[in-house]
């Protein structure tokens, strides 16, 4: 290689570097947000960064007799709206770039569809598919005991996120409960529906997205009955998704999991592959004649949706996507220059921010309902969440058209002011 093509790769290396790092990409939007609502300098400051970072350390005996330390995080973004919310991640590649990015994440989540909260999240650097069940549950309760002072129903509620389930939440809320010496379900949200969970919480984050699909879709002016759906992740977001444009009549012709793809230009047999998938979204392991994610990503079809993980969708391939609409239902799938492509190409994106808040709100009628101690029917669930989106998806798709930006800078704006008001008026700003 000769020393000029050496210089071009490094630029090229640095460039895409810079773009797959979450905070830096969200504190770039946040900024071109708050500058068009007109915040001076100091918001931006403010806003940029969590208030809070928790590090801690977990001690966890392991069923070999061995103790092994893991790191976990949780981040609070801002709370000048209320407590903060979010979930917690137990991934392997967890980094707390990453945690504090989910967190300014769920702050604008809360102010698109107006929930009185600001936004937390949580990780930890683990995978869970290699820990036995005793083992998971000796992590989650230390975890708790580990951030125990900075979390509770009025100042901080978690909730579950990538490769975390009802069965997780339940250890956590009866850890704190035993901490508390009180029960506390409003601790944490997404816990089983014997333990204070809401009808509709499981399936929540996919109802959302669909409603999201259904009024882009609207927009777009493609049917949803036989339009062709390609879904990265097969999890709780994911799997409930295939599901639901499954019985609205399209064809799911894609799915993937951490393992690789399945592809059907016909259709894929949806409920098949629901019952059996396993607690941590894997299915393609059962099959022999997969494609790769890269492959599942670039595939044919009228609708795309990233719902396993961040920056699959990058300036690498974002000129080879074939949908007319990318729908965000993961956290930070598309990069920021993927962004610029797909908008330049006429691709409607519907960001993360409003497309995945369906989650955060059902999380927040269960506190609700925790709180007050009376419970709801999953009809009245299904018909408060479909109003919510539908007037969340409304108001950013105007402020888009309005105001003249693409739909991920809309919905920063329009989730970002709800915080920086209340930021000003307690002085903070
Ligand atoms: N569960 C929830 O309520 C919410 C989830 N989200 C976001 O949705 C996304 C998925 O979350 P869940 O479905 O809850 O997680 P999950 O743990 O239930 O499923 C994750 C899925 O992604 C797949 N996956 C993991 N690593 C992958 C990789 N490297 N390449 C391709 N696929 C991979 C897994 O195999 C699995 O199918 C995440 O970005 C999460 O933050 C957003 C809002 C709420
Ligand atoms: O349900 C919640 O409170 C949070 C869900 C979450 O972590 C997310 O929307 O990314």
């Amino acid at each position: 290689m000769g020393n000029h093509e050496m210089v071009t790769n490094n630029t090229e290396t640095a460039q895409q570097k810079e773009s797959l790092n979450l905070l830096a990409s969200t504190q770039t939007v946040i900024k071109e947000a708050l500058e068009k609502l007109g915040y001076q300098e100091s918001m931006y400051e403010l806003l940029k960064e969590p208030l809070r970072v928790l590090t801690v350390r977990i001690p966890v005996r392991m069923d070999n007799g061995e103790t092994k330390v893991f790191t976990g995080y949780r981040a609070q973004h801002n709370d000048a709206v209320g407590p903060t919310k979010g979930g917690i991640r137990f991934h392997p590649e967890v980094t707390e770039d990453e945690v504090k990015a989910l967190s300014i994440w769920m702050s604008l989540k809360a102010g698109i569809v107006d929930l009185p909260y600001g936004g937390g999240k949580g990780g930890i650097i683990c995978d869970p598919r290699e820990m036995s069940f005793p083992e998971l549950e000796r992590l989650s309760r230390g975890y708790v005991r580990a951030i125990s002072q900075l979390v509770g129903p009025t100042k901080d509620i978690p909730a579950p996120d990538v490769f975390t389930n009802s069965q997780i939440m339940a250890w956590m809320m009866d850890e704190y409960s035993c901490i508390r010496e009180f029960d506390s379900p409003g601790f944490i949200t997404g816990k089983p529906i014997a333990l204070g969970g809401s009808h509709g919480r499981e399936t929540a984050t996919a109802k959302g997205v669909t409603i999201c699909i259904r009024e882009a879709a609207k927009k777009v002016g493609i049917n949803l009955e036989g339009a062709r759906v390609v879904v990265q992740g097969f999890g709780n977001a994911g799997s409930y998704l295939s599901k639901f444009m499954h019985d609205a009549g399209a064809k799911v012709v894609g799915i993937s999991d951490a393992y690789g793809a399945l592809y059907d230009p016909n259709g894929l047999d949806i409920d098949y592959l629901l019952d059996r998938r396993d607690s941590f979204g894997t299915v393609t392991k059962l099959f022999t004649n997969t494609i790769s994610n890269k492959e599942l990503l670039e595939l044919d079809c009228d609708i795309l949706v990233p719902a396993a993980i961040e920056n699959q969708i990058t300036a690498d391939n974002a000129h080879n996507i074939k949908a007319s609409i990318v729908v965000e239902a993961a956290n930070g799938p598309t990069t920021l220059e993927a962004t610029k492509i797909l908008t330049e190409r006429g691709i409607l994106l519907v960001p993360d921010v409003l497309a995945s808040s369906g989650g955060v709100t059902v999380s927040y009628f269960e506190w609700v309902q925790n709180n007050q101690g009376y419970y709801w029917t999953e009809e009245e669930v299904e018909e408060k969440l479909e109003r919510v989106m539908v007037r969340s998806f409304e108001n950013v798709y105007q402020t888009s058209q309005t105001r003249r930006v693409n739909m991920r800078l809309a919905a920063y704006m329009v989730g970002a002011r709800k915080m920086a008001e209340a930021s000003r008026f307690r002085g903070w700003v």
